[in-house]
C-alpha cells in the first residue's frame, strides 16, 4: 500500500502514532491517557488501577509507566485477549456482565480501586446514532464496575461520544462525583465525537438509586413525561425505577410519594439556588425539542427529580423560564401567595396549570410568563419602560471634513467585510448544526455526515460570493438544507449593518446604535423569542463592535508606535552609534540597496494570525520611502556572490516582493561574474572578499569571518537535525509500507472509533506544506531568534536528544483552544498570549546578537563594489605600467645606459601612481609680517621650502582650497543621489 494510501484510508498514520511506534506503545490512544493524566495527575498517587475496555493495552503501558513501581495493582480487563504486559493483570470479559464483575472481585479481593479507567468502543456495523448509544450504555456499564470498586475520593475517567445522550451522562456522572471535567486531549482526532469526562472526587453514597444506572432510565425521556401522540390523543408516560414505562398518572402518585419521602418539601420557603436553575438555552420550555436538562446535580440530600416551589419565589426570581423548566408544580403555600388567589389575574387556569407544570404545553408557558409579568407590575416590582422613549436618542452630529469622510469610508468598508465573513462563516456552523440534528434524528445516513464535514470546502469551492448579483443569489435556495430563516438571518444582519454604518457616519458610538438596530432585528425575528435571549443578543453584538473598534485603535497606535520607533532608531544610527540588534521593525529601513538583507534579517517565521502578517507588509511598504533615504548610510549587505536565494511565498503580496528580490539577486550575479574576471584573480589577499574586507576595520574582518563560519555552521546545524528528522519520518515511511496493520491498536479488531474518525486529508496536507516551508526558510535565512539558537545549541551539544525535542512540542500549548461559539476576541487572545516559552540561554542570545552585529558591520554592497572597481582599474594601470617598464628594460636597441632606463620606469611608475610615485613636498607659505617684515633669506622657524608671500595671498590659497573641497563634497552628494 502506498504511502499517500495509507493516509486517506483507514492508516491514518499521524504524528501520535508515529510518536506510539516510538515510544513502543501499543496504540496511539495511549497518549491520550498521557495527556489525561499531565492535566490531572491521578496515577502517580495510585496504588489501584482498573482499566475497562483495555486492548490493546496502550492504556495498561501507560498505568504500569506512571504508577509507583511497587505495591501497585493494574487489572485490565476487555473481550480480546491482551497479549502480557508486565505488572498488569488481564482479564478477557465482557464488562457489561456479571462474571466479569465476578472476575474482578475476585481479583480485588478487599482492595479498592483508587481510579477506574474506561475507553470503551462498541463494535462497527451499526448505524452511528446505534452506536454511540452502544457506547454510553457501554460507559453506562463501566461506571456501574466504577461505582461498585472505587474508593472513597477515587477517580473515574471514561471516553464518551458526545451524542444526544451526552448530557444525560454528565448529569449522572455528577451525582456521584465531586467534580466532573470533560477533556479533549490533543491526540484525540478533530473529527471524532469522543471526549474524555474525568470524574474526581467519588461520593460512594451509601445506597444508589439503582435507576442512576439504568440506560433505559438515564437515556429516555426522564425529564418530563413523554407524550406518545401515536394514537391521535396525548398519553403521558413515564418511566420507572425498571425503565418501564407507566401512564402518567401512577407516576404521578409515585412522585407524591416521593415528595413525602424527600425533603423536597424543604424547598419551600428557600431560595431557588443557582444549581437548581437551568441555563435558559438548556432549559428553554418554548423549545422543548430542545429540552435537555443540563443538569447540575441534587441539592444535598435531595435526591429525586420532583420539586416544589412557591409562587412568589417564582415571580420574584430572576430566572423565571429556568424555574419554569425545573419545577414539577408550583404551590401558594404562605400568606404572600395566597393573597395571590385573591388577585383577579389568578384565573383558574392559571391555577390548574401550575398545579402540573410537567403537562404543560408552549401556550401554557406563555400564559404563565404573561401572568407573572402583571402580578410583577400589580406588586410594583416592574416598572413598565416605554420601549420606544428608550430607543430615540438625541445625537449630536458633527460635520465632517473629506479626510474624516475618507477614512470613515474606508473603516466602513473593512467592517463590512468582516461582517460578512462572519456571517458566512455563523451560515455554515448553522448548517452543521442542523445536519447534526436531522442525524440524531435518524433523518440522515452515516454518511451523510462525512459529507457534511466537507461542508466548509464544498461552500467555498462553489461560494458565488464574488460573483456579480451576490444579492439576487441571497434568494434562491438550494437543496433542502435552505431554509426560510436563512436568508431572514442575513437580512437582518444587512439591515444591522447598514444601521451600523449610518451611526458611525455621524459619529456615534456602537452601543448607541444597538438599541435601534436591534429594534429593527426584533420586528423581523419570531416572537416566541424571549426578552432575554433578544437582550443577550444585543450584549453580544454591542460587545463585538466595541472589540473590533477597540482593536481598530490598537492597531493604529502599534502601526504609528512602530514607525515612530523606526525614525529614532535610523537618526540614532546615522549619528553613527551601534544600536544593538535590529529588530524586525527595522527590516524595512535597510533600504533599496539592501534587498538581500531584508532576506538575511528576515526574523525566524513566528506564529501569528492573518491579519498580522498583512499588517507587517502593509508597514514594510510604508517604510520604503523612508528606507530608500536613509540607504547609503546603512551598513547591511551581503556580498553578491553569497546572495541567498529568494524564499518563496504563497501569497500575491510575498510574490511581488519576491520579483523584486529576484531582481536584485539577478544583478548580484552579473556583479559576481564580473568580479571573477581574471583581473581580479591577481589581487593581494584573494579577490572580491579581501576588496570588501579592507573596507573595514580589522575587527571588522574577524567579525564578518566569524559571523560568516557561524551563519554556515547554524545552517549546516539547522539542516542536519532537520535531515535527521527527515530522515527518521523517511525510515517510518518504509516501514509503514511494509507493515500490514495500519491502526492504532495493533492486533485488535476495528473499533467504532476507528469508524468513525476520519482523516482530516486537506489539514494534514497544509499543515506539512508549512512546515516544509519552515524548514526551507530556516535552511536559507538560518537560526534568527535566541530560542532556535538555543535548542540547536543543545542539539550540538548533546544535552538533548531529537526524541526529547519532540516530545517537548506537545506541550498543553499545542492544544489549539478553539470551537464555534467562543468570541473573536478570545480566539485574538489566545492566539496572540497562548504559546510555550522556551527558555533560552545566555550563550544563544549573544550568538544571535554576534551574528546581527557582524551583518550590521557589513559595508553596503555597492560601496563594496565601487572600492572594487577602483582596485581593478589601479591594479590594471599598474599592469600596463609594469610591461612598459619591461620593455625599456629590455630594450638594447637604443642603446639606454642603466640610468637612463631607471628614470624613464621611475617616470612611468610615477604616472601610474603606483610605487614609484613620490610626494612633492609642499612649499610653506609665509607671511612677510613682524619680524620677517622685509628681511632676506629664510625667515625665524621655517623649515623645508618655503614662500615669502603677503598675507592677501594665504588667505586666498585658503579660500581657494575651501572652495575645491566644498565643490568636491557637492559633486561627490549629486553622483550618490544619481
Ligand atoms: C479503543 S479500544 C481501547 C484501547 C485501549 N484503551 C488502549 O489504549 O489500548 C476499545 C476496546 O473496547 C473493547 N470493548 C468493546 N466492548 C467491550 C465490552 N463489552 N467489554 C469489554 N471490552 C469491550 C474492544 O474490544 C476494544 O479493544
Amino acid at each position: 500500500m502506498g504511502k499517500d494510501q495509507k493516509k486517506t484510508g483507514k492508516g491514518r498514520l499521524d504524528k501520535w502514532y508515529q510518536l506510539a511506534k516510538e515510544q513502543g506503545y501499543r496504540a496511539r490512544s495511549a497518549f491520550k491517557l498521557v495527556q489525561l493524566n499531565r492535566k490531572y495527575d491521578f496515577l502517580a498517587s495510585a496504588r489501584c488501577v482498573i482499566d475497562l475496555c483495555a486492548a490493546p493495552g496502550g492504556w495498561l503501558q501507560v498505568a504500569a509507566k506512571q504508577m509507583p513501581q511497587q505495591n501497585s495493582i493494574i487489572i485490565g480487563v476487555d473481550l480480546v485477549p491482551i497479549k502480557p504486559i508486565p505488572r498488569c493483570i488481564t482479564l478477557v470479559e465482557d464488562i457489561t456482565t456479571e462474571s466479569c464483575r465476578r472476575a474482578l472481585r475476585a481479583e480485588m479481593k478487599d482492595w479498592k480501586a483508587d481510579v477506574v479507567l474506561h475507553d470503551g468502543a462498541p463494535n462497527v456495523g451499526s448505524a452511528w446514532v446505534q452506536d454511540a448509544f452502544t457506547q454510553v450504555e457501554l460507559v453506562l456499564a463501566s461506571l456501574k464496575l466504577a461505582v461498585e470498586f472505587l474508593r472513597p475520593g477515587g477517580t473515574f475517567c471514561t471516553k464518551v461520544f458526545r451524542s444526544k445522550d451526552y448530557n444525560s451522562l454528565l448529569w449522572v456522572f455528577n451525582q456521584l462525583f465531586t467534580k466532573v471535567e470533560a477533556t479533549k486531549p490533543a491526540s484525540s482526532r478533530n473529527v471524532s465525537a469522543e471526549i474524555f469526562v474525568t470524574c474526581q472526587g467519588f461520593l460512594a453514597p451509601a445506597k444508589i438509586d439503582p435507576k442512576l444506572l439504568n440506560p433505559k432510565f438515564v437515556f429516555s425521556e426522564v425529564d418530563g413525561p413523554v407524550e406518545d401522540e401515536a394514537d391521535g390523543k396525548k398519553k403521558i408516560v413515564e418511566v420507572d425505577e425498571e425503565g418501564n414505562e407507566v401512564p402518567a398518572s401512577a407516576a404521578l402518585k409515585k412522585g407524591s410519594k416521593a415528595a413525602s419521602t424527600n425533603p423536597l418539601a424543604k424547598l419551600e420557603g428557600k431560595a431557588i439556588s443557582t444549581k437548581d436553575v437551568m441555563t435558559p438555552a438548556s432549559l428553554n420550555v418554548f423549545a422543548p425539542e430542545k429540552k435537555r436538562k443540563q443538569r447540575e446535580g441534587y441539592d444535598d440530600g435531595d435526591m429525586t427529580l420532583y420539586k416544589e416551589c412557591r409562587v412568589m419565589e417564582w415571580i420574584r426570581h430572576a430566572d423565571p423560564i429556568g424555574v419554569l423548566g425545573m419545577v414539577t408544580r408550583m404551590r401558594f403555600a404562605e400568606d404572600e401567595d395566597k393573597k395571590l388567589l385573591k388577585n383577579p389575574l389568578t384565573t383558574e387556569e392559571i391555577k390548574s396549570c401550575l398545579e402540573d407544570l410537567k403537562v404543560l404545553g408552549k401556550k401554557d408557558f406563555k400564559m404563565l410568563l404573561k401572568y407573572r409579568a402583571a402580578i410583577r407590575e400589580d406588586l410594583g416590582l416592574d416598572v413598565k419602560i416605554d420601549e420606544k422613549e428608550e430607543l430615540t436618542e438625541n445625537v449630536e452630529i458633527e460635520p465632517l471634513d473629506e479626510e474624516e469622510q475618507i477614512t470613515q469610508e474606508l473603516e466602513r468598508l473593512a467592517h463590512d467585510e468582516s461582517m460578512k465573513k462572519r456571517r458566512e462563516r455563523r451560515r455554515v456552523n448553522e448548517k452543521k448544526q442542523r445536519e447534526v440534528q436531522r442525524m440524531q434524528l435518524n433523518m440522515v445516513t452515516p454518511m451523510d455526515i462525512g459529507l457534511e464535514q466537507q461542508d466548509g470546502m464544498t461552500s467555498e469551492m462553489f461560494d458565488l460570493g464574488e460573483v456579480e448579483g451576490g444579492k439576487e443569489r441571497r434568494g434562491v435556495r438550494g437543496g433542502r438544507l435552505a431554509s426560510d430563516d436563512e436568508g431572514e438571518v442575513s437580512d437582518e444582519e444587512d439591515a444591522g449593518a447598514a444601521q451600523l454604518q449610518k451611526a458611525k457616519n455621524q459619529r456615534m458610538r456602537p452601543s448607541e446604535v444597538i438599541p435601534a438596530a436591534a429594534a429593527q432585528d426584533d420586528g423581523a425575528e419570531d416572537e416566541d423569542v424571549s426578552d432575554d435571549e433578544r437582550r443577550t443578543r444585543r450584549l453580544e453584538e454591542s460587545l463585538d463592535l466595541l472589540y473590533e473598534s477597540y482593536q481598530q485603535t490598537k492597531l493604529e497606535r502599534d502601526h504609528k508606535h512602530k514607525v515612530k520607533e523606526q525614525r529614532r532608531k535610523r537618526a540614532m544610527e546615522e549619528g553613527g552609534e551601534f544600536r544593538g540588534i535590529k529588530d524586525s521593525d527595522d527590516e524595512g529601513a535597510s533600504g533599496a540597496d539592501s534587498s538581500e538583507s531584508e532576506e538575511d534579517f528576515d526574523p525566524a517565521p513566528q506564529p501569528s494570525s492573518d491579519e498580522d502578517s498583512s499588517d507587517s507588509e502593509d508597514e514594510a511598504e510604508a517604510k520604503k520611502p523612508a528606507a530608500l533615504a536613509a540607504a547609503p548610510s546603512k551598513k547591511r549587505a551581503r556580498v553578491a556572490a553569497t546572495a541567498p536565494e529568494p524564499a518563496e511565498s504563497a501569497g500575491l503580496l510575498t510574490k511581488l516582493k519576491a520579483n523584486k528580490v529576484l531582481s536584485t539577486d539577478a544583478k548580484s550575479r552579473q556583479a559576481a561574474m564580473w568580479f571573477d574576471q581574471p583581473a581580479f584573480k591577481g589581487l593581494p589577499g584573494g579577490g572580491l572578499e579581501a576588496l570588501l574586507g579592507s573596507s573595514g576595520t580589522d575587527d571588522e574582518d574577524a567579525a564578518s569571518e566569524e559571523d560568516e563560519e557561524m551563519a554556515d555552521d547554524d545552517e549546516e546545524g539547522v539542516r542536519t537535525v532537520w535531515d535527521e528528522l527527515e530522515e527518521a519520518s523517511d525510515d517510518e515511511g518504509e516501514e509503514e509500507e511494509e507493515e500490514d496493520s495500519d491502526d492504532d491498536f495493533t492486533g485488535a479488531r476495528e473499533t467504532f472509533e476507528e469508524d468513525e474518525d476520519m482523516e482530516d486529508e486537506a489539514d494534514i496536507d497544509a499543515q506539512e506544506q508549512e512546515e516544509i516551508a519552515k524548514a526551507e526558510r530556516i535552511a536559507k535565512v538560518g537560526l534568527t531568534t535566541a530560542e532556535a539558537m538555543t535548542l540547536a545549541q543543545q542539539l550540538v551539544n548533546r544535552e538533548r536528544t531529537k526524541t526529547q525535542l519532540v516530545d517537548e512540542g506537545f506541550n498543553r500549548h499545542t492544544d489549539i483552544v478553539g470551537g464555534d461559539g467562543l468570541p473573536t476576541w478570545f480566539l485574538d487572545d489566545e492566539q496572540r498570549h497562548f504559546r510555550h516559552n522556551i527558555p533560552v540561554t545566555k550563550d544563544a542570545v549573544q550568538a544571535i546578537r554576534d551574528k546581527m552585529r557582524a551583518l550590521n558591520a557589513r559595508p553596503i554592497k555597492k560601496v563594496a563594489e565601487a572600492k572594487a572597481r577602483k582596485q581593478m582599474r589601479k591594479v590594471r594601470r599598474i599592469e600596463k605600467a609594469r610591461a612598459k617598464a619591461q620593455g625599456i628594460n629590455d630594450d638594447e636597441e637604443n642603446g639606454l645606459t642603466e640610468k637612463e632606463k631607471a628614470s624613464s620606469i621611475a617616470k612611468i611608475l610615477a604616472k601610474t601612481g603606483g610605487a614609484g610615485k613620490t610626494k612633492k613636498p609642499e612649499k610653506k607659505l609665509v607671511v612677510a609680517r613682524g619680524a620677517n617684515r622685509g628681511i632676506q633669506g629664510r625667515p625665524k622657524g621655517v623649515k623645508g621650502k618655503y614662500k615669502i608671500v603677503d598675507s592677501r595671498m594665504k588667505k586666498e590659497v585658503r579660500a581657494l582650497k575651501r572652495i575645491a573641497k566644498r565643490d568636491r563634497k557637492s559633486s561627490g552628494r549629486k553622483k550618490a543621489n544619481k
